[in-house]
């Protein structure tokens, strides 16, 4: 404990308060691509803490290996990012009250959610048992389910999707986020969510300062027992994250026109190429069918992904005739590299628009498709650009 002034008057003095956050954690804090645009319920909280406070919000990034050396550094106040109350945390910080009780439970294929009840059940030679590295689900896992044959699997995305193909028979995680990824993937049910193997809490990562826990305790109480922390939890669980493979998919095609500009630079070929315009088109809505996908819809989500490619590139041309560039050493291939790649996305994006479809139809989750699809990193090659890439995804999807 220092003998300075809380902690809360260089908050009140500053006007702007520094709250760090992971960005990688549906459904408390999540990063849109590379930007500084975070959503998810801690964010909901952290706004909401900064108002009562009465100052401005700064969302500062982190990681979780470097989480405590951050806070210890002072690149934040507080942390918000459904951060769990460990013993290890709270030798060099303190926490709120917690705002949230989780623990570790199953998620299977449905069919087989009686077969996954209790440990003892899934602790057997014939259980496929997944887990990603590194983590509390991997130390629970190996504690507790010795018998059980173990996959670990790196890939944090694609985790549930072993599961839905069969390639594992379950996994067991935080609650909050089995029942997250039941609504993302209708095959897998949660297993008893509501009563978990273990028992863990979320609460706010603080420094030190008995005046700042104080006023941030009473903040979280009331916040608590108005109803408005478990809002905010439900709007975020049933958030539609599905739409940021989307969102990706959009992005990596307009980030390859800058190599597409590279390699026409090149050879100084125009930037328009009408046949290969309608080619792709016309691959995108015989494919889309296969999808159930209408073809004026992919014909215009596909038009839209094509000029906004052309005005990142026709941006480029201009800069680099303006400075009198010369060729560059390290085009890629139009015809053998990126093409090819270009057509790999179109399956990408066309898979996530009908996956998403009935999202970006339904006009009650419009503020939503809003968030999710907010910016694209290809923003930093031209803003137009990227606006013109998601318009037509921002429209009802029609
Ligand atoms: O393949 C090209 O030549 C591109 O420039 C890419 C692309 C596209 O987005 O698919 C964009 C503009 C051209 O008129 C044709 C196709």
């Amino acid at each position: 404990q220092s003998s300075s002034a809380s902690r809360l008057d260089d908050i009140s003095a500053r006007g702007v308060l520094r709250v760090g956050t992971t960005g990688d954690y549906k459904p408390f804090s999540f990063r849109i691509g590379k930007s500084n645009n975070f959503i998810g319920s801690d964010i909901e909280l952290a706004a909401s803490l900064a108002q009562a406070l009465n100052v401005k919000l700064q969302l500062v990034p982190t990681s979780w290996p470097s989480l405590m050396q951050d806070f210890s550094a002072g690149k934040f106040d507080l942390a918000i990012s459904g951060v769990s109350i460990t013993p290890e945390r709270q030798k060099v910080a303190q926490f709120s009250i917690p705002y949230l009780r989780d623990g570790k439970t199953p998620i299977a294929r449905c069919e087989n959610s009686a077969r996954f009840q209790t440990l003892a059940q899934i602790d057997q030679a014939d259980v496929r048992l997944i887990v990603n590295p590194g983590g509390t689900n991997e130390r629970f896992a190996k504690a507790n389910a010795p018998h059980a044959q173990l996959t670990v699997y790196p890939d944090n995305v694609s985790i549930f999707d072993q599961i839905v193909n069969q390639q594992a028979d379950l996994m067991i995680t935080d609650a909050i986020e089995t029942k997250l990824q039941q609504h993302l993937h209708p095959e897998l049910c949660a297993i008893h969510p509501e009563a978990p193997f273990d028992h863990s809490e979320k609460a706010i990562l603080l420094p030190r300062d008995a005046q700042l826990q104080t006023v941030i305790n009473l903040w979280l109480q009331l916040s608590i027992a108005n109803g408005s922390v478990q809002k905010a939890m439900d709007r975020w669980l049933y958030f539609p994250w599905g739409l940021e493979s989307l969102r990706r998919a959009v992005d990596e095609r307009l980030l390859l026109a800058e190599a597409v500009a590279r390699a026409k630079w090149n050879v100084q070929a125009p930037i328009e190429d009408l046949a290969r315009e309608e080619q792709v088109i016309q691959a995108a809505v015989k494919q889309g069918a296969e999808f159930n996908l209408a073809s004026n819809f992919v014909e215009s989500v596909f038009r839209a992904q094509i000029q906004a490619s052309k005005t990142v590139q026709r941006d480029l041309f201009a800069k680099w005739t303006a400075q009198h560039a010369g060729k560059f050493a390290d085009a890629p291939d139009l015809a053998k590299t990126i093409r090819p790649e270009l057509d790999r996305i179109t399956t990408q994006l066309l898979r996530s628009l009908a996956a998403n479809q009935a999202v970006l139809v339904d006009p009650a989750r419009k503020n939503e498709v809003l968030q999710a699809l907010d910016i694209l990193d290809a923003a930093e090659l031209s803003k137009t650009a990227a606006e013109q890439a998601l318009a037509p995804l921002l429209q009802g999807g029609r």
